[in-house]
């Protein structure tokens, strides 16, 4: 009998081209995703090296980072932005790469647009110069973030150079609870195993509360993985996963679609497989989670206090509270609730998608922004702006005082002109909240986006499930 594996081993083992002797092994990679702000150099180099790009077919590109979220948009945005816009157009269209620029519906987020087109597959390994690329491992794909000199190496030879990582499983027991989101799952992940809880690991999200999960809330999940230090995260594909991805532009059609299904279905971890870590969290008792600090592990329940550094024993994390707590300007034993915040933000690869827009949109109908706070929504991508429009959405949105924008990374890293203030505290449905993420001096609360959007109405931070007349 053949010794059980896990779906990373099957994956890993399908992908290997050749063993480099030293622990290393070359592996294929089926897709590479290009963004406007890691590629130009990788560009650079491969001209200079007099290479050409091996294979365009299996590289797709996108402009998010630095655009314009501007209804109306052009190429300018802030100093720099339009030469790198420019950069990638000319370097997609000299090495014939498809390239979903300002204008193209599909425009948007890298990691929101490639299970969107169905770029992203499962069993197919992906790769992109960002490290969110964790996102698309929700659909079943082993996809990871890759610096700038690797992107080079992928777009000369199409295999990345990687050493064999740890595997951990991380399994999510029990039942949410309404209200509750996959965020605030995530969210608590990291906060339970701290920021380098996963460090290496290649970790697979396993369990009835990931199986519970849609398409979209596996992609926040996933999302954050490289937030725990993961390599990867992924979620063995399902009927949820096939039936998102039939249809789609890129996915497999036709005669192809069953035969895909079937060797997706293979990929799940046989009964047995060897872990060599494993973790588990019960979501049974899991409420709205909302950070205070400068790290995605400073998270607690939205009804929770600020903790008080003294009370820490590592003089190391005792430290690192301190001076969280003073660039974010709170005070231990602060209740989160009631904190008054000045904007929200409800974007990024972690929270953009249709259903985020949804369960914010639901919170807000028929209530209005709080006076003097500025609010933004930001579609992931052209085509979830279209059927958030589709469904009336943007019109729940703007009715409620939110700005409706088009789709970009806009505030989630502040490397275009959607910023927030110095000193300004903003509920962030994003991924990072280190100090100057969002702008210099600016202070993030990273939330879901039904606690964004609750925080929006109220002007504080609120627990959604509270707010008077129900969501
Ligand atoms: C610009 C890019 C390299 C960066 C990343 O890799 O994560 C960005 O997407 C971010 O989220 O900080
Ligand atoms: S939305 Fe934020 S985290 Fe995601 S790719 Fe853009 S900048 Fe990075």
């Amino acid at each position: 009998m053949n010794t059980p594996r896990s779906i990373i081993d099957k994956i890993w083992d399908q992908h290997v081209v050749a063993d480099l002797g030293d622990g290393r092994v070359l592996l294929h990679i089926d897709r590479h995703m290009l963004h406007e702000v890691t590629s130009p150099q990788a560009y650079a180099g491969l001209a200079a090296a007099g290479r050409r790009l091996r294979r365009p077919d299996l590289t797709f590109a996108t402009a998010d980072h630095i655009v314009s979220t501007e209804n109306g948009r052009t190429d300018d945005t802030v100093p720099g932005g339009p030469e790198m816009i420019r950069a990638l157009r000319a370097n997609a269209e000299a090495t014939g790469v498809a390239l979903f620029d300002l204008g193209d519906v599909r425009q948007g987020i890298v990691h929101v647009i490639a299970p969107e087109l169905g770029i992203a597959l499962p069993g197919a390994t992906l790769v992109c110069g960002d490290s969110h690329t964790s996102t698309v491992g929700a659909l079943g794909a082993m996809a990871w973030g890759i610096g700038t000199s690797e992107v080079e190496h992928v777009m000369a030879t199409q295999t990345a150079i990687l050493r064999r990582p740890p595997t951990m499983r991380i399994t999510f027991s029990g039942t949410r609870p309404a209200g509750v989101s996959a965020k605030d799952m995530v969210l608590k992940l990291i906060a339970t195993i701290g920021t380098a809880g996963a460090t290496g690991y290649g970790v697979e999200y396993a369990g009835p509360a990931i199986r519970a999960l849609s398409m979209e809330e596996r992609m926040t999940v996933c999302n954050m993985s490289v937030e725990l230090g993961a390599r990867f995260g992924l979620i063995a594909p399902d009927e949820v996963t096939f039936a998102y991805l039939q249809g789609r532009p890129f996915a497999p059609a036709g005669d192809l679609w069953e035969p895909a299904v079937a060797a997706w279905r293979a990929l799940a971890s046989d009964p047995g497989a060897r872990f060599d870590a494993e973790i588990e969290l019960d979501v049974s008792s899991l409420t709205p989670q909302v950070s205070w600090g400068t790290s995605p592990q400073d998270c607690i329940g939205v009804g929770e206090t600020v903790p008080d550094p003294e009370r820490e024993a590592d003089p190391k994390r005792r430290q690192a509270m301190r001076r969280a707590l003073d660039y974010i300007g709170l005070e231990p034993g602060t209740p989160m609730r009631d904190l008054p915040v000045d904007m929200v933000f409800i974007g990024s690869c972690t929270n953009s998608r249709i259903e985020d827009l949804r369960a914010a949109a639901a919170v807000l109908k028929g209530r209005r922004v709080a006076a003097g706070l500025r609010a933004l929504v930001v579609p992931g991508s052209g085509q979830v702006r279209r059927q958030a429009e589709a469904e009336g959405l943007d019109r729940v949105f703007t009715a409620a005082g939110f700005e409706w924008r088009e789709p970009g990374c806009s505030m989630c890293a502040g490397m275009n002109a959607d910023r927030v203030p110095p000193g300004k505290r903003c509920v962030a449905t994003s991924n990072r909240n280190f100090e100057g993420r969002q702008g210099p001096g600016a202070r993030t609360h990273l939330a879901s986006p039904a606690t964004a959007a609750a925080a929006a109405v109220a002007g504080r931070i609120v627990d959604v499930r509270s707010l008077e007349g129900g969501v």
